[in-house]
C-alpha cells in the first residue's frame, strides 16, 4: 500500500492569497519613478501623458483654488490621480479594476458637466481626437498623435493671455474626455478579462479547465525550450471507481466529492508554480514547474492522502490514483501528456488509490508510450 503518512499541504490563509486582480492601489509614483520597468514603448506614452496630465491638471487644481472652487479642486487632484493609475493599470497589460474605472467615468462626467455649464463649447472637437488617442494608443503612431495633442494644447496654453485662462480648461477638457474614454475602455478590458477567466473555468469546481490546459502545456513548452534547464512535470489524477460512487449516493453526492478533491488541489496550487485544473469529468491535472521527479512525486502522493482523509463519503471510499511525467526535450504535448496517463493507467492497475511516476513503469510500456502519436485516453481500466 503507498505510504499514507504524507504531511498534508497546508491552507494558505486569506490574507496570504493572491488577490492583487480586485485591489485599488494608487501606485502613481511607480508610474512616475521607475518606468524603467515598463517596455519601451509604453514607457513613451506613458511619460507623454502623465506630463500632459501635470502640466494642465496642477494648474488647473490652482485656478479652481484660486476661484474658491474647493470641491472641483478636490476631484481635479482625485482625478489626476485616477486617470494616472488607469493609465498605469492599462499599460501595465493586467485587467482593469471596476469599481476604479466606474469613479473615473463618473469623476469625469462630474469633470464635464462642470465645463458645460461654465460654456467651454468649443472644447469639444476635442472629443473625437480623444477618442482616436485611445483607439489608437497601442499602434506605432501613438508617440506622434501624443505629440500632436501636447503641441496643440501648448499653442492653446500659449494664446492664452492669463495662466489661469480658458486655455486650461480646453486641455483639462482633453484630458477628461482621455480620461472618460480610458475609463470605459477600462470597464471593456475588465468585462473581456472576465468572459475569457469564464471561458477558461470550470463551473462546477471552479478550478481552470481542459482549454486553459492547452494554453498553459504550449507556453511550459515554450518556455522549456528557451530554458531546458526548469522542471516542468504533470500530475494526471483520476478518481477511483467513482462510476460506482455516482450509482451509490447519486450524481450531486458525486459532484459534491468533484468539490472536495478541487479544494485539496487549489491547496497544492496555492504552494506556488503549480496550476491546477478539471481537464474531463473525474480527471484532474495538476502543471509544476521547478519540482524534480521525486518531490513531484511526493506531492502528488501529498495530494492522495489529502483526497483520502477528506472523507467524503460516508464509507470513506473517496481515493484517487494519479500519473506524474517530467517534461522531456522532444516532447510534443500529446506524448507528455500520453506518458502521464501511461502512469495513470499504471496506478490503476496496480490496484488504484496510488501515484505511478514515469521512471517507475518498464521500458516496454514507456516506449509504447512515446512512440503514440496522439494522446488518447485509457478508459479500459481493469
Ligand atoms: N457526478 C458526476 N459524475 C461525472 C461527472 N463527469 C463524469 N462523471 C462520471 O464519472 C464516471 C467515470 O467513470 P469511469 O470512466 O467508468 O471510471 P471509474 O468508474 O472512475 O473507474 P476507474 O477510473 O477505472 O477507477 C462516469 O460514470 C461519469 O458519468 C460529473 O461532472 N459529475
Amino acid at each position: 500500500m503507498p505510504d499514507s503518512k504524507s504531511r498534508s499541504i497546508p491552507l494558505k490563509s486569506g490574507s496570504e492569497k493572491n488577490n492583487t486582480n480586485f485591489e485599488f492601489q494608487i501606485d502613481l509614483w511607480a508610474l512616475l519613478s521607475s518606468p524603467d520597468k515598463l517596455p519601451e514603448s509604453q514607457q513613451k506614452v506613458i511619460l507623454l501623458v502623465s506630463v500632459a496630465a501635470f502640466l494642465v491638471i496642477i494648474p488647473s487644481t490652482m485656478y479652481h483654488y484660486n476661484q474658491g472652487q474647493i470641491l472641483l479642486t478636490v476631484l481635479d487632484a482625485i482625478f489626476l490621480l485616477v486617470v494616472g493609475y488607469s493609465l498605469y493599470q492599462y499599460f501595465r497589460k493586467t485587467p482593469l479594476p471596476l469599481p476604479p474605472a466606474i469613479f473615473t467615468v463618473t469623476l469625469s462626467a462630474i469633470l464635464l458637466s462642470n465645463i458645460y455649464v461654465q460654456g467651454v463649447p468649443s472644447s469639444y472637437w476635442l472629443f473625437p481626437m480623444i477618442m482616436g488617442h485611445a483607439i489608437v494608443v497601442k499602434k506605432s503612431i501613438s508617440l506622434p498623435y501624443n505629440l500632436i495633442m501636447i503641441t496643440i494644447g501648448g499653442f492653446l496654453l500659449y494664446n492664452n493671455t492669463g495662466i489661469f485662462g480658458i486655455a486650461f480648461e480646453f486641455v483639462g477638457a482633453a484630458l477628461v474626455l482621455m480620461g472618460i474614454s480610458y475609463g470605459i475602455l477600462a470597464i471593456l478590458l475588465n468585462l473581456q478579462h472576465r468572459l475569457s477567466i469564464q471561458s477558461k473555468s470550470d463551473s462546477l469546481t471552479g478550478l481552470k479547465n481542459r482549454r486553459y490546459m492547452s494554453e498553459q502545456i504550449t507556453q511550459a513548452m515554450t518556455d522549456f525550450l528557451d530554458n531546458p534547464e526548469s522542471a516542468y512535470g504533470v500530475v494526471m489524477l483520476d478518481v477511483d471507481l467513482f462510476k460506482a460512487i455516482n450509482d451509490e449516493y447519486g450524481h450531486a453526492q458525486g459532484d459534491n466529492v468533484l468539490i472536495g478533491i478541487a479544494s485539496v488541489l487549489n491547496r497544492a496550487e496555492e504552494l506556488g508554480n503549480i496550476k491546477a485544473m478539471r481537464i474531463g469529468g473525474e480527471e484532474f491535472l495538476l502543471l509544476a514547474k521547478g519540482f524534480q521527479p521525486s518531490p513531484l512525486k511526493r506531492l502528488a502522493e501529498t495530494v492522495r492522502v489529502d483526497v483520502e482523509k477528506l472523507n467524503l463519503l460516508p464509507d470513506n471510499s473517496v481515493t484517487i490514483s494519479a500519473g506524474v511525467a517530467m517534461l522531456e526535450l522532444g516532447f510534443d504535448e500529446s506524448k507528455w501528456l500520453k506518458l502521464a496517463d501511461t502512469c495513470l493507467y499504471e496506478a490503476k492497475r496496480g490496484g488504484r488509490n496510488q501515484v505511478v511516476s514515469s521512471n517507475e513503469i518498464d521500458e516496454a510500456l514507456l516506449a509504447s508510450a512515446l512512440n503514440e502519436n496522439s494522446y488518447h485516453r485509457c478508459k479500459s481500466r481493469a
